[in-house]
């Protein structure tokens, strides 16, 4: 899956691309970009001319009027290109940051859509972080401002190069020989330094994100707490600066690259300008030239020079634009699981729901077995609690129930039908997950409660699941009550709700949901173990007809289930009522009463 983010493309291939995009979406960039490129053509070559005409009018003693009208007309012309360039050139940088804006957006949507293994998984987030950072966070050096922009220089340069080329060649055509022999060294040389610097480029970003982490460390509230209270702040500055020492070598061994291409440059230009300027005037001297010709050559001669350092200026920018691009498109092909070309209709309401898993295995990683060839069935309407010592693989079921993960072997069923014939969407709607790092979102209580904009809130079933999961007085004490911001790291008045608060809330919005099938993965571990048993019970009288997965290390809290399956190694190795595994399974047995020890209230609630 991850390979697929090494996909490579040519030069040619990201510029037809990002042209097709901008064709589609964004035609007035196309448009400044072309006229920018004319005028960047225009404007020096008419420049170029005004000199030599003076010097030829004077020469000529030519009318004044004359003069006038044919050097005002090349400035008048000039002028125009010049001021038509710079709006161009300012309207194309408005619309390069729409462009930014559009990738930025795209790779956002692509990851809010994308399969849930790749959220979890840190490769991924990289990928994700490199193509954001690299081909749009960067301004104007991001990888899709640097291409579009390299690829106008490009044009412009390839038009100038004929333009100036033809001039030259009216004094000597062994001169433009020479000057594109040398300017090849140079060319060479610079792109030397830039093939340095793009081999160095991985390494920069990683230290550019790991610098920018530690940054916001500063103000993360998360760990905010423990930097004061463990006195970290030394240790982390000293890791910042220990971050930005390497990059700061890394970029100087990157512009020493820079200075010996500049030491090229600097020789051959030496050369180069030594024989063409003595040759110009050697040919000035005996006649073959007019004056107002050396002055026209002479500054062609010297555009062609810096238009072959613009040209490799160009390409180099476009060339260190590849590599981020790769990443963007790699990241936004579609990599998800295709969705079953003819959907099985998911269970309607009143169906009744069976699940299996059958022969299920699974790992993350292969080398670690998470799930071993596990079997488990779990019939309409079951309170199933599902028990194990930490990382026996409870959560991991879960996920793969709710098609967040597929089996590597195996399969799950509702009503006989493998999940995997389901659409994601149509799945997703008959589970209401309650796991343990959900997440509260920068809305209103009540939103945070059906996850729907409010208009489409029901603002009365709100109410009536906060009552049930004894959260209503709560919210009724917020100045807004169910209207209240939540997140006070967002917004100066949010509401601030503790552990168990915001536990009870989470499970308020697993019943909003109102699914046939509803999890519970240790929503409760922040309450009290009496006030888990309690509201355990409670969504059992409420949800009678559901078919429920409750999943807690607490064994009292779990007692009244129809059936406890107890996990280890992947596998189950207990499966009853709680009577039964306190007399048939010994670890069960042992497990219960060592907690039992810890939360009885009094000797008779111990069985
Ligand atoms: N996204 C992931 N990538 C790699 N390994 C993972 C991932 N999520 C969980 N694991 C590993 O899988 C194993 C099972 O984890 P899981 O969360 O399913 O266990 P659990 O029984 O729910 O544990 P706990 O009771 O502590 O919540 C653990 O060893 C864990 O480290």
């Amino acid at each position: 899956m991850l390979k697929k983010l090494e996909k490579k493309y040519s030069l040619l291939d990201h510029q037809l691309y990002l042209l097709h995009e901008i064709l589609k979406t964004n035609r007035k960039l196309l448009l400044f970009m072309i006229m920018e490129a004319i005028c960047t053509v225009i404007t020096p070559y008419v420049s170029m001319y005004i000199p030599k005409l003076g010097v030829d009018f004077v020469a000529q003693k030519e009318d004044i009027h004359r003069t006038i009208l044919v050097i005002g007309s090349f400035t008048a012309i000039m002028i125009v290109s010049q001021a038509l360039g710079n709006m161009a050139s300012r309207g194309k940088t408005m619309l390069l940051n729409a462009v930014r804006n559009f990738y930025r957006e795209k790779l956002f949507c692509t990851t809010l859509d994308c399969e849930y293994s790749h959220v979890e998984s840190p490769e991924w987030q990289d990928k994700y972080e490199e193509a954001k950072q690299m081909s749009v966070d960067w301004g104007p050096w991001s990888a899709t401002t640097l291409m579009l922009s390299g690829m106008i220089k490009l044009f412009a340069s390839i038009f100038s190069f004929f333009l100036y080329g033809h001039i030259i060649v009216s004094l000597n055509l062994w001169i433009l020989v020479l000057l594109i022999v040398i300017s090849a060294f140079n060319f060479y040389a610079m792109r030397r330094a830039q093939l340095h610097e793009q081999s160095r480029i991985d390494e920069r970003s990683q230290l550019q994100r790991r610098r920018s982490n530690m940054l916001s460390y500063a103000s993360d509230s998360r760990m905010g707490k423990d930097v004061r209270l463990y006195d970290m702040s030394g240790w982390i500055l000293q890791i910042f600066n220990y971050y930005r020492e390497l990059h700061y070598r890394l970029r100087k061994d990157v512009q020493q690259h820079y200075s010996y291409a500049a030491f090229v440059e600097a020789a051959t230009l030496f050369i180069r300008d030594g024989i063409s300027y003595c040759y110009l005037i050697w040919a000035t001297v005996n006649g073959r030239i007019s004056l107002g010709n050396f002055v026209l050559i002479s500054s062609a001669i010297a555009c062609f020079s810096s238009l072959i350092t613009q040209v490799s200026q160009s390409f180099g920018l476009m060339m260190q634009a590849v590599p981020p691009l790769d990443r963007m498109r790699a990241y936004l092909d579609k990599t998800d699981t295709p969705e079953p070309e003819s959907a099985v209709e998911i269970p309607k309401r009143g169906d009744g729901i069976e699940i299996i898993f059958q022969n299920v295995t699974f790992y993350y990683n292969p080398g670690k077995l998470i799930l071993d060839h596990l079997n488990l069935t779990i019939s309409n309407g079951e309170k199933l609690a599902l028990v194990g010592v930490n990382g026996a693989g409870k959560s991991t079921l879960v996920k793969l129930l709710c098609g967040l993960y597929h089996p590597v072997e195996g399969r799950i069923l509702i009503n006989g039908t493998n999940i995997r014939q389901y659409k994601k969407e149509d799945l997703y709607s008959i589970i209401a997950p309650v796991f343990q790092d959900a997440a509260i979102f920068p809305f209103t209580v009540a939103e945070n409660v059906s996850l729907k904009v409010i208009k489409d809130t029901n603002r009365e079933k709100v109410i009536k699941c906060l009552n049930t999961v004894g959260l209503l007085k709560e919210v009724e004490g917020f100045e807004k009550g169910i209207d209240q911001m939540m997140l006070h790291i967002t917004q100066k008045d949010g509401a601030i709700l503790s552990g168990g608060q915001l536990q009870k809330l989470f499970m308020a919005r697993a019943l909003y949901k109102d699914t046939p099938i509803m999890i519970f993965d240790e929503p409760t571990a922040s309450l009290d173990p009496i006030a888990e048993s309690e509201t355990y019970e409670q969504f059992d009288r409420l949800s009678s007809e559901k078919t429920t997965i409750y999943i807690s290390h607490r064994l009292a809290s779990t007692r009244f289930c129809d059936r406890i399956v107890l996990l280890e190694d992947g596998r189950v190795i207990a499966n009853g009522s709680h009577k039964d595994l306190l007399k048939n399974c010994e670890s069960y047995a042992q497990m219960y009463h060592l907690q039992s020890l810890y939360y009885h209230k009094n000797k008779e609630e111990v069985v």
